[in-house]
């Protein structure tokens, strides 16, 4: 009998990637295109939904001929980036603008404006998120307000709202004919238009950010049957979608409550399973929706969003051309045995968790004659590991769980200082899978859960092998204790720098 494989779509923020994976979770083909990033005003970051359909749909016709007759093709799963909002038109299937993406900023004065609302509050209550432009119901609303007569048409259901699993799923069901509008539950989470408990669309929430309900997509689970693509060359089955990083978190098999994933990429968020009871967060962690299997109740996690990481590297690489390649950051930064007392806060775009800072902007501070470039490169990596504890420990003080191991995967993971640095500031064991596209291998599971490719989540487990660990020196995690509150005064001053001057200061 031939082997029965997945396709999963990841389409992420530079590049879609179609892959095909087999019942063993092993890679047997792989087709990538990158896409244009519009950027036309600063602070504004566009994509094209056209040219990202055309993208996923062109890599997945030559993954499905890749593997030709070798195994059977039996369903697909997406993975997207989130945030990123795409409003269409019904009739025609024409996006009414690009699609305005997760990194834009555009929304800060109407984020301003709507904190400032009595019933602001309700936002954290409900949603589990932070009233913050990151997020896509700032955005959608931006859009009503910004497109001539959108606010109407949208009332009238002319006007159709989808993150990027919806559009394309709505695209390779059919489109203008008869195409499923739908997302998943974890996508529609991250739009702070989602009761995060009941993960029904909140009429208190639509009214608060001015949607009309007949442009939303039916809110699904992440796993089970979504609709059938019959745009590929293929009909397949689309039985599982989920944001990126909620793939990632299924991709490293963290199942259990307290297992924990980090993908460290041009920004890096780490999610900690806390199971199926919702965790109310104060930390400034936010409280999203993990998965759901079909019938089962919702899986919930914890999220440390982090806007700026590996960008940082590209800054050092592209903006000071302080090094050749990214890479090249580690060799820099062993030239010297410290920070030389540096200390980079790379806020280019305000700061996510655990601040929830738009205005914060990015600074160097401690600078003497004494750094060097050396130095500047070991901040810069260290920027990343004193990020990541500041959501853990948000993280901590809003779940009480405890993190015995922190998994793993994106660019920065090949950075063996960064990733020791990582496992001493947090005290914690850091380990690295060996199938590194967790992204991808995470909607391929959700797929072939749902078709029976694996029996349920055990046997995704067993799957899971480490291929790399960095453990805690001894005696360091003490002295970065102390060195802390040095990065902490750091992001303060990042975030005072941003903040409006006060009346009467020049
Ligand atoms: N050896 C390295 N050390 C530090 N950063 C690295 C290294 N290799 C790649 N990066 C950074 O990782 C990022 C690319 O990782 P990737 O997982 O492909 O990101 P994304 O999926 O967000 O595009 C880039 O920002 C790059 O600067
Ligand atoms: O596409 P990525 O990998 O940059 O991920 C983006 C995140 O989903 C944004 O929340």
């Amino acid at each position: 009998m031939a082997d029965r494989y997945v396709l999963a779509v990841d389409q992420g923020t530079t590049s879609t990637r179609s892959l095909v994976f087999d019942r063993g979770g092993r890679m047997v083909a792989v087709r990538q295109r990158e896409h244009r990033q519009y950027f036309p005003r600063p602070g504004w970051v566009e994509h094209d939904p056209m040219e990202i359909w055309a993208n996923t749909r062109r890599t997945a016709a030559q993954v499905l001929a890749d593997v030709g007759g070798a195994g059977e093709v039996v369903a697909l799963g997406i993975a997207n980036q989130r945030e990123t909002t795409v409003v269409w038109e019904r009739a025609t299937g024409r996006p009414v603008l690009r699609a305005l993406v997760w990194q834009d900023t555009r929304t800060a004065e109407l984020v301003a404006e709507l904190v400032a609302r009595p019933e602001a509050p309700l936002v954290r209550e409900r949603s589990g998120m932070a009233t913050a432009g990151y997020f896509s119901g700032p955005r959608l609303r931006w859009i009503l307000e910004h497109v001539p007569r959108a606010q109407e048409r949208a009332e009238r259901g002319e006007l159709l709202f989808g993150t990027m699993e919806t559009w394309l799923i709505w695209n390779l069901t059919g489109g203008p004919d008869g195409g499923v509008h739908v997302t998943d539950v974890t996508n529609a989470s991250r739009t702070l238009l989602m009761d995060v408990r009941t993960c029904r669309w909140d009429p208190d929430l639509l009214a608060f950010f001015g949607i009309p309900a007949a442009m939303l997509p039916e809110i699904r689970p992440s796993v089970g049957v979504l609709g059938v693509a019959t745009a590929l060359p293929q009909a397949l089955p689309i039985t599982g979608a989920l944001g990126d990083q909620q793939a990632a978190l299924f991709g490293q098999a963290c199942f259990a409550p307290g297992e924990a994933k980090c993908t460290y990429g041009t920004g890096s968020f780490l999610l900690q399973n806390t199971g199926t009871e919702l965790v109310h967060t104060r930390s400034g962690s936010i409280s999203t929706v993990a998965y759901q299997l079909a019938g089962e109740p919702v899986h919930y996690a914890l999220e440390g969003s982090v806007a700026v990481t590996g960008a940082l590297v590209q800054w050092l690489r592209d903006g000071l051309g302080l090094i050749g390649s990214a890479p090249e950051v580690e060799t820099l930064a062993r030239t010297v045995d410290d920070n030389g007392g540096c200390y980079v806060v790379p806020a280019f775009s305000g700061l996510l968790a655990p601040h929830w800072r738009g205005e914060a902007r990015g600074l160097v501070a401690g600078l003497t004659s004494y750094v060097t470039k050396g130095h500047l490169a070991r901040a810069v990596l260290e920027a990343t590991g004193w990020q990541t504890r500041d959501v853990v420990q948000a993280m901590a003080a809003d779940s009480g769980l405890s993190l015995p191991a922190l998994r793993v995967d994106g660019g920065m993971t090949t950075n063996n200082l960064l990733m020791q640095f990582i496992a001493d500031v947090l005290d914690t064991p850091v380990v690295r899978p060996m199938v590194g596209e967790t992204v991808s291998l995470g909607a391929a599971y959700a797929a072939g859960l749902a078709v029976g490719i694996w029996s349920d989540v055990e046997a995704l487990r067993r799957n899971w092998h480490r291929a790399a660990q960095w453990t805690p020196s001894r005696g360091r995690a003490e002295a970065l204790d102390a060195e802390y509150p040095r990065w902490e005064r750091a992001v303060q001053l990042s975030i005072a720098w941003g903040a409006p001057p006060e009346p009467g200061v020049r």
